[in-house]
């Protein structure tokens, strides 16, 4: 459950009034999530969602994660909307927090997807990479690299704890990492967590996208490399090259990956594998026990991070010739 700061009712009404959105008549903690405390209120109007921005993200991203919502949504993308206040800002305070209010997307995401919801997720992610374009503010992305390496710092002496070897096995695929990272590759907003929680079908159909809250400026088909870890491994840890070929086919119809692109999505997938092994391990060895929320297990990226290591060109992940 991810509600790290409480809000009183008193505090939510008074907070509902810099905003033109009806009368509360229920809200409730939403048992979702790992970034940030959200809630689902109802009024006399529309649903909406309350966020509540907590520990990663920073305050002057949020007119980057806000902005970029408007921007796609004017694009015609479907994802949620952020409310104005009555005096046009888009950020208010609550319970000591920075938050706001964004539009409830109707649809569920999908706890068993299949290739042909694959398929719509590759096509989705193309369209949002096209829908980003002419979007103005530049956030780089603060879990590249650099990011990556302050992370591992703050883990590495404890890593072992979690499976013996870890310590070097990790320092020497950082090295690998900054060796060969491509860097003249498309680059744009990406979304950067586009996963199955983030994604929401209405039957087959996707109904939206939500959740930009790691989006940045970042090389596309990183994305599309996050993608196929997100969605295209089955819990016996198998990469599935059915739903791996569905999700490119998807993404290159709406736009096409350039051969060094393709070229780079083994070196991508690695280094996309090993940013949700890094946040996971942070979480794991730092969140208290007993905190309201449910860990995410580090070791499931470290699987897929070897499974890249040992794939030599992108048809393993079922890109068709
Ligand atoms: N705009 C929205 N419309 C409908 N449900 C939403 C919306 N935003 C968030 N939710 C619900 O809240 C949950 C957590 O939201 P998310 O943005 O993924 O949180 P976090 O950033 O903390 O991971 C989602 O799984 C979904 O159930
Ligand atoms: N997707 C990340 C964690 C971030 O969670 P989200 O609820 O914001 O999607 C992971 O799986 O490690």
């Amino acid at each position: 459950m991810a509600v790290y700061t409480d809000i009183t009712e008193d505090d939510l009404k008074r907070f509902l009034t810099e905003y033109d959105v009806g009368e509360l008549t229920s809200y409730k903690g939403i048992a979702e999530g790992v970034e940030n405390s959200n809630f689902l209120l109802h009024t006399t109007r529309d649903p909406l969602i309350l966020t509540l921005y907590e520990k990663r993200v920073e305050k002057a991203d949020l007119p980057f994660f806000l902005g970029l919502m408007q921007h796609l949504s004017a694009k015609g993308l479907s994802c949620p909307l952020p409310l104005p206040r009555r005096d046009g800002q888009l950020l208010g305070e609550l319970s000591g927090r920075p938050a706001a209010l964004i539009s409830f997307l109707e649809g569920m995401w999908l706890r068993k997807p299949e290739a042909r919801h694959c398929r719509e997720v590759g096509r989705a992610l193309a369209e949002m990479h096209l829908a980003g374009e002419g979007f103005e503010i530049v956030r780089p992305n603060a879990l590249s690299l650099e990011g990556w390496k302050t992370l591992w710092a703050k883990s590495a002496d404890r890593a072992d704890e979690v499976e013996t070897g870890l310590q070097d096995e990790v320092t020497a695929e950082l090295e690998y990492l900054e060796a060969h990272w491509p860097k003249d590759l498309p680059a744009g907003v990406i979304h950067a967590d586009l996963f199955q929680d983030n994604v929401f079908f209405l039957g087959d159909n996707l109904s939206g996208l939500i959740d930009f809250y790691f989006a940045c400026n970042d090389l596309l088909a990183y994305d599309v490399a996050i993608c196929l870890n997100a969605w295209c491994f089955e819990k016996d840890g198998s990469y599935n090259v059915t739903k791996g070929s569905a999700m490119l086919d998807g993404y290159a119809s709406v736009r096409p990956l350039s051969p060094d692109e393709v070229a780079a999505l083994p070196v991508l997938a690695r280094g996309s594998a090993l940013r949700f092994f890094l946040t996971r391990l942070y979480d794991w060895l730092t969140t208290p026990a007993g905190a309201l929320v449910v860990k995410k297990d580090p070791l499931e990226y470290l699987r897929k991070l070897r499974f890249h290591r040992q794939v030599r060109s992108a048809t393993e992940y079922g890109l068709s010739a």
